[in-house]
């Protein structure tokens, strides 16, 4: 789509309008080789904003590559009335994408932790999550790194995250076994080196 009918906006015009995100020539021209290595016909009406429409999709998908999830934490509460036991975040639905496809994994990640003198809003736990989901990932790194962060930067007492998820890669294509389910999950400190933690931490978080 070059112009609108009946006025004189070019294609960018348009987009700057509409508020969308330009696009740069390589980028739509990739997408477009793509969709002709995959027996389509770019040119025709169907497929004509398709590379704009993928590469603006890929730059939300992996939107995680332009934030530091830590700065989620900087903000921390003090006053907690003398809580002192484990906090946890369950059932956090995300979607991420297999860094050796680029198949969607969906999945829900449980995260908790035991504070140390301040707590954080409950809502950033799922933004660190999300900042690395919003990746290309694999499962076992998405996992660490998310405990790793709220490890390095709330410091608290222990860390357990658990993810279970389904991939993309292994569903829709290659061995093709819908249904099938990967857990992992990484622990620190107190979750890591005294099982009665560790046991506690695992029943609160449904495991
Ligand atoms: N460990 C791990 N493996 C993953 C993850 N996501 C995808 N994979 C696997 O990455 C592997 C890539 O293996 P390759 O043999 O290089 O790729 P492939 O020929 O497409 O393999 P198939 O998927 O078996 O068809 C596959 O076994 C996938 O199941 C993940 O999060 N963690
Ligand atoms: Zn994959």
């Amino acid at each position: 789509m070059s112009k609108l009918p009946g006025c004189g906006h070019d294609e960018a015009d348009e987009d700057a309008l509409r508020g969308k995100m330009p696009v740069p020539d390589d980028v739509q021209e990739a997408i477009r080789t793509l969709l002709r290595w995959a027996g389509d016909d770019p040119t025709r009406e169907g497929l004509r904003d398709t590379p704009k429409r993928v590469a603006r999709a890929w730059a939300e998908y992996c939107q995680g590559f332009q934030e530091d999830p830590a700065i989620h934490l900087s903000r921390t509460f003090e006053e907690v009335g003398g809580y002192d036991e484990i906090v946890v975040l369950k059932d956090i639905p995300f979607q991420s994408h297999c860094e050796h496809h680029m198949a969607p994994i969906t999945g829900k990640a449980a995260i908790a932790y035991l504070p140390k003198n301040r707590v954080v809003g409950i809502s950033k736990l799922a933004r660190v999550l999300h900042g690395y989901a919003r990746r290309l990932q694999i499962q076992e790194r998405l996992t660490a790194e998310v405990a790793q962060c709220i490890w390095d930067h709330l410091q608290p007492e222990g860390v357990a995250v658990v993810i279970e998820a389904q991939h993309g890669c292994m569903t829709g294509r290659g061995v093709r076994t819908p249904g099938v389910g990967m857990v992992t999950s990484r622990l620190h400190g107190c979750f890591l080196a005294d099982s009665r933690s560790r046991k506690e931490v695992m029943s609160l978080m449904g495991y």
